[in-house]
């Protein structure tokens, strides 16, 4: 990881200089350009419009009525705020920063003024709001914490003109470039401003959280789906409008999660990576969005996809597997034909920052102020955002539990909690929360004495971090939390006081936060006695974790953390083109061989490269281009065409059996119908067939606990196959069944056990699919039977049993190796030993059908390619 800004210079990264995907066969010569486009959904600032010079006035009035004295609102005109000089006629605009998402902006800052990148920053300039709007929000706050009924404020139906968007423009980079940043704010329009955050926020972001919504007949689910495509869309315009080759696009939470895959299509070769700042929930959960699939498919547009934690990329991965059946290793996801990289990349905070906050004398008159306040007592801090996720309510049962679990400790101690409104209305939590306060401070409160301290309101930082000082011990009971940087800077907060952390093991900071006191929010005896045990924890214990604690949070910074995704993000791209790449089958080549030569042959696997794979092996059945392309192949005399599969002979005579001069090979070479023969040839007649019955006995036992697996029996071999099994369980009883056979039956008898697509395979070892393809160009003899050596040779699989084929052939001295074809069917990140790839059976049949006329060659020549890039 890199320490220093210096690592992180453009000029010490690897030099890229391929595209990152090598069987574009188009070496581009890019070098990394050391721009990085952030994408995000907000911008860092705020803009507004036509506050009148009385603000001040109107808004106090206003408030007043509605919630006297309600600290939340602010009703000055904000410090420091940029007023765009403007004739009369045009809108007053106002840029000023933005609250929360401190985090993620701070990583930006980094970004931005610590390294010697070069930034640009697309993200929306989120709802303009106007002076009407401003007071309606702040009265819609204060009227719903004052417990009345009130409806969300409305939104105009907002409109810049193009003059004004100019000087918005030219006020939000006037901001951004005290940070040597370029910004390209993002505007959007139409209706209800809101509208762009309504699928993430009303859809995504519970879903996310495991908070699952009321059915509905999904009309208005589909609108916000629409503005979500659009949003995506917007960034994706704006993004194309800059982008130059070489550039890295970090695009950055569920807001713009179709975004890495829009700008795929758009930009194939663009280096892409995404961070979830959100959890992501188990695929079981996952699975409930209608838009699942839409989803998942755009993240895996990008080259590389971050988490907060491993069990978010988990489930992740898990997702893709089950929703999308894509393949998968602990790290990574095969998506239309390239692998994206997954990995964990725990969020930090900017500590050095929150060392200089903390120790302001604004700070410190704070502390005193808070300290005279409870004095002699033991301050338990809690801040929260009052969502359905922080766990407010589970903190103050517990509390609640601590009070009458251990009366004397009662009068001793207070918890301050601060609440800050959740982005959507939490009315109702907020209405629990103050039942609960209240039950607490009537039943162990006295006179003098009142143990819970609510304090609903954003607090001034200035107030925020005298708080984590003087605090004794912090409870964050979070019931789902990407991350939580209150943690974070309590820490760095605590480094003299030494107060001990409780935490949630359900927020994405627990994996980094080990010497934190874990607890499970949801069980509220365990975090009364956690809070007990901490607040009589011995002195020098205390020390001890917070030692540690605070070594990992200034270690694990945000800057860190914008390092490291950074480095690992180029090095995956260095390292995706140099590995083992199989290139794309050079179709132009292939042909020109082809035309050349007399004596070829032909041999193609069945599942997975002429047919795909389907959950029903019997429904695989070829389709008609596929049977017109082998007859015409076959019809050829100097063309000699072999089906060599794994299949039996009942199937393939079935469906292949009536094109004339196709030879078959069923069962992985142990039946053979030769070429412009009607018989078949058993090549196992003699051999012992007694291990069936053994392995039938063990396949029926994991067919009898592996849920939709199933057994094929054929002439010769056995077939185990799981794929309408649960994808995970059934590849763990597939290496169970697998070790139990190589245990009991192989040692046995001379068979082999072969792992196929979501089966298992059990047949004489004698016979594979390498001797057949060998014997076939060992005995090759032209028409008139004299015996000849080919010299076209197309060999075609998926599978790893097809991989003895391709070993076998390049082995054969007698072969010219330039005029050998071996295509391994799938991704060209795919472990092999073809030299060549295509995608999919499409591709193969596409090819066969260039090559007998079916389709012009000058049209279709390198569509391969084509397709391949477009998708990925
Ligand atoms: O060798 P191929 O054609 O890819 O077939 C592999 C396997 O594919 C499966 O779909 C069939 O059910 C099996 O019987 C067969 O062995």
């Amino acid at each position: 990881m890199p320490s220093s800004t210096a690592d992180m210079h453009p000029r010490s990264l690897p030099t890229l200089t391929e595209c990152c995907r090598p069987d574009c066969q188009e070496a581009l010569s890019l070098a990394c350009s050391g721009r990085v486009i952030s994408a995000m959904n907000l911008l860092p600032y705020e803009l507004y419009t036509d506050v009148p010079p009385d603000a001040t006035d109107v808004f106090s009035a206003v408030l007043d009525q509605v919630a006297a004295g309600d600290k939340q609102i602010s009703t000055a005109m904000p410090a420091g705020a940029a007023v765009a000089p403007s004739p009369s006629s045009e809108l007053p605009l106002f840029v000023r920063h933005r609250r929360g998402n401190s985090a993620l902006y701070s990583g930006q800052s980094f970004l931005e003024t610590g390294t010697s990148w070069k930034t640009v920053l697309v993200a929306w300039t989120g709802e303009i709001v106007n002076y009407d709007d401003r007071v309606a929000a702040q009265v819609a706050a204060a009227t719903a914490r004052a417990g009345t009924n009130h409806a969300a404020p409305v939104m105009n139906d907002f409109m810049l003109t193009e003059a004004e968007q100019t000087k918005a423009k030219f006020l939000l980079e006037e901001a951004a470039a005290k940070n040597e940043s370029t910004i390209v704010p993002v505007f959007l329009y139409g209706g209800e401003q809101g509208r762009w955050r309504a699928y993430a926020e009303q859809v995504l972001w519970p879903l996310l959280h495991y908070i699952l919504g009321e059915p509905s007949d999904g009309i208005e689910e589909k609108k916000w789906w629409l503005d979500y495509v659009k949003f995506n869309e917007a960034f994706a315009d704006k993004i194309c409008e800059i982008y130059m080759p070489g550039d890295i696009i970090w695009v950055h939470d569920y807001h713009l999660l179709l975004l890495p895959q829009i700008l795929r299509q758009r930009l194939p070769k663009a280096y892409i990576g995404t961070f979830l700042h959100a959890p992501f929930p188990s695929s079981e959960y996952f699975r409930y969005l209608t838009k699942r699939r839409e989803l998942l498919e755009g993240m895996l547009g990008s080259n590389m996809i971050g988490f907060q934690a491993y069990s978010f990329s988990r489930h992740f991965i898990s997702a893709c597997t089950r929703v999308l059946g894509f393949e998968s290793t602990a790290a990574s996801v095969d998506a239309f034909g390239a692998r994206v990289a997954i990995d964990v990349f725990p969020i930090g905070i900017d500590a050095a920052k929150v060392q200089r906050d903390m120790d302001t004398p604004a700070v410190r008159e704070n502390m005193v102020a808070i300290r005279d306040l409870y004095p002699g007592k033991k301050i338990i801090v809690g801040r929260d955002r009052l969502d359905s996720v922080r766990g407010v309510i589970q903190k103050l049962r517990a509390f609640e539990m601590f009070c009458q679990m251990y009366p004397e400790m009662v009068e001793k101690v207070v918890l301050i909690q601060v609440t800050s409104p959740a982005y959507a209305h939490s009315a109702k939590i907020e209405k629990k929360v103050n039942e609960i306060i209240a039950h607490i401070n009537g039943t162990y409160g006295m006179l003098h004495f009142t143990p819970v301290q609510h304090y609903p309101q954003q607090i001034a930082r200035d107030e925020y971090f005298a708080l984590l000082r003087v605090a004794d011990l912090a409870l964050i009971t979070s019931v789902r939390d990407g991350m939580n940087t209150t943690s974070l800077e309590y820490v760095v907060c605590q480094q003299d006081s030494h107060g001990p952390l409780i935490l949630s093991e359900f927020t994405g900071t627990a994996g980094m936060l080990t010497d934190s006191i874990m607890v499970n929010p949801w069980d509220s005896v365990g975090v009364a006695n956690a809070i007990h045990a901490c607040l009589v924890m011995k002195p020098q214990r205390k020390a001890e974790l917070e030692a540690k604690l605070y070594k990992h949070v200034t270690t694990h910074t945000i800057q860190a953390w914008v390092s490291q995704f950074l480095s690992r993000l180029v090095s995956t791209l260095a390292s995706e083109d140099h590995s083992h790449m199989t290139p794309v089958l050079d179709r132009p080549l292939m042909h020109a061989s082809y035309l050349a030569a007399t004596q070829r042959i032909f041999m193609f696997d069945y599942d997975g490269t002429l047919a795909p794979i389907v959950k029903e092996p019997s429904l695989a059945i070829p389709h008609p281009r596929v049977l017109d392309a082998l007859a015409r192949l076959a019809a050829d005399p100097r063309n000699q065409v072999w089906i060599i599969s794994g299949r039996d002979q009942a199937f393939l005579e079935q469906h292949l059996g009536h094109i004339p001069r196709l030879g078959l090979s069923a069962e992985h070479g142990c039946f053979m119908r030769r070429i412009g023969s009607k018989d078949w040839v058993n090549l196992t007649e003699t051999f012992d067939m007694s291990w069936q019955k053994d392995v039938m006995d063990i396949f029926q036992y994991y067919t009898e606990r592996t849920q939709g697996s199933f057994i094929e029996r054929k002439r010769a071999a056995v077939t185990w196959h799981y794929r309408r099994a649960d994808p995970e369980y059934g590849a763990f009883q597939a290496r169970e069944c697998q070790n139990h056979l190589e245990n009991t039956v192989t040692p046995k008898y001379d068979v082999e056990v072969m792992t196929g697509k979501a089966n298992l395979e059990v047949r004489p070892r004698f016979v594979n699919k390498g001797e057949i393809a060998k014997g076939l160009v060992y005995e090759y003899k032209i028409s008139d039977g004299t015996p000849a050596t080919p010299d076209f040779v197309l060999c075609m699989g998926d599978d790893s049993t097809d991989e003895d084929m391709f070993r076998a052939l390049r082995k054969v001295d007698t072969l010219d190796q330039d005029k050998t074809f071996t295509v391994t069917i799938g991704p060209s990140s795919k472990m092999t030993t073809a030299t060549w790839h295509l995608m999919d059976p499409a591709e193969v049949v596409k090819t066969v059908a260039e090559l007998v006329g079916s389709i012009d060659v000058r049209q279709e020549m390198g569509s391969s390619i084509v397709h391949e890039t477009k998708l990925r």
